[in-house]
Order: C-alpha cells, then sequence, then structure tokens
C-alpha cells in the first residue's frame, strides 16, 4: 500500500481565520487539506464554495485541496472549483444523473476524481467505473456534520472496498470520513484504508502536530 495520507476537515477549522488554520495544521505535518462542501440540500447544512478555495490558494497554500462535494446536482460546480485551485475532486454518485460523465468532467477539468460512499449507500455504483477513479471515499457518518462517531459497519465495507480495489489492479486511493481519531485511525488502517480524514479530532485540540505525530504513530503499528 501506499504512504498513509493525513487530510484534516477544515470543517471544523476556525473560518474566522482559515488561511492560518490552514497553514498552521500543513505546517503541523497535514499531507492533503481536505474541503467540505455542502448545500443544504443534499445535506442539511451549508458550508463553503469555490471563492474559498481560490482564497486558500491566494493566501498561499500550496498543498493538495481534496474537495468533498455534498451537493445535489453536482456538475455545475466543477468547473469552478477545478478553476479555483481544486486538487481532487469526489462527490456522490446518487447526487449525479450521469455518474460517468461527472467523473470525465473532473477528469477533464484537470483535477483527481472519486467517488463517495454514504453509510448506507451500495457499493454497485464501482461498476464499469473503477478506472476513472483516483479515490474510493467511505463516509463513516452521515455526511453534513463533523464531531459525529465512527460507524462500525465502516470497517466491513472498506475491507470490502480495500479487495476491490487490489484486485482491479488500479492506482485508487482509499479514503475514510467521519469519526476518525487517534484510538481508532490503526484499526482503520488495518482494515484497508490509506487516507484519513480528520476534523474534530485535529482542530478542537490545542496543539495539532501533537495530535497529527499520535496519529502517525498509530498507523507506523500497522505499516510495520
Ligand atoms: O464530511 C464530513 C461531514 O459530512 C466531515 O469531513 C467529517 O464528518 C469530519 O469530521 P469529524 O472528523 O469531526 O467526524
Amino acid at each position: 500500500m501506499r504512504p498513509f495520507l493525513i487530510a484534516p476537515s477544515i470543517l471544523s477549522a476556525d473560518f474566522a481565520r482559515l488561511g492560518e488554520d490552514v497553514d498552521a495544521v500543513l505546517n503541523a505535518g497535514a499531507d492533503v487539506v481536505h474541503f467540505d462542501v455542502m448545500d443544504n440540500h443534499y445535506v442539511p447544512n451549508l458550508t463553503i464554495g469555490p471563492m474559498v478555495c481560490q482564497a486558500l490558494r491566494n493566501y498561499g497554500v500550496t498543498a493538495d485541496i481534496d474537495v468533498h462535494l455534498m451537493v445535489k446536482p453536482v456538475d455545475r460546480i466543477i468547473p469552478d472549483f477545478a478553476a479555483a485551485g481544486a486538487s481532487i475532486i469526489t462527490f456522490h454518485p446518487e447526487a449525479s444523473e450521469h455518474v460517468d460523465r461527472t467523473l470525465q468532467l473532473i477528469k477533464e477539468s484537470g483535477c483527481k476524481a472519486g467517488l463517495v460512499f454514504n453509510p448506507a449507500t451500495p457499493l454497485h455504483y464501482l461498476d464499469h467505473v473503477m478506472d476513472k477513479l483516483d479515490v474510493i471515499l467511505l463516509m463513516s457518518v452521515n455526511p453534513g456534520f463533523g464531531g459525529q462517531s465512527f460507524i462500525p459497519s465502516t470497517f466491513d465495507k472498506l475491507r470490502q472496498v480495500r479487495k476491490l480495489i487490489d484486485d482491479s489492479g488500479y492506482d485508487i486511493r482509499l479514503q475514510v470520513d467521519g469519526g476518525v481519531k487517534v484510538d481508532n485511525i490503526a484499526e482503520i488502517a488495518a482494515a484497508g484504508a490509506d487516507m484519513f480524514v480528520a476534523g474534530s479530532a485535529i482542530f478542537n485540540k490545542p496543539d495539532y502536530k501533537a495530535v497529527i505525530d499520535e496519529m502517525r504513530a498509530e498507523l507506523a503499528s500497522v505499516e510495520a
């Protein structure tokens, strides 16, 4: 498996001083910025759009920005996020009328592409599109809010998707999002994840580096 990536979710960052907070978490050792986009339609919450992504780039953020679209419809906003500096764009298949077309649109916009599965979304959406995926994101909470508890059935789903990825031979990251903490990250990695989104576990602590170091120490026990 490839090196583990830690992607703090800025849903739990301080929006009043977002650039500084993103810089701080990257300086603390985070690999990727996870950027949660909610539309108060597909999910019952409202967050940030392409202008904020562009603002982070203008502020000097050079790390990959991983845009998780919790919006419906999906396609119209994709070129805007690509132009605003998104590196990866993921979306929920049930929010797109034409999943293959949406994946192509993301690729043609110059970004990496991925599908997101809610806890109860079936995996059959992966049929016929594995060759177009850079990321598969399994939600381990129902989307819309940070600070929820990890849903244990995600472990089985992770193992299933890890096998699908390995059997496919494609180079696809397996990301998990929701309730990821120091005390469960090793078990999540052992089930097959290699990219970890964590919001409240990092941003709600005063010392981001201490949390990220603890997560890496836990992950090291899985890599060994
Ligand atoms: O996509 C999300 C919610 O829809 C968040 O990224 C996720 O819940 C992370 O928050 P936390 O680590 O606090 O659970």
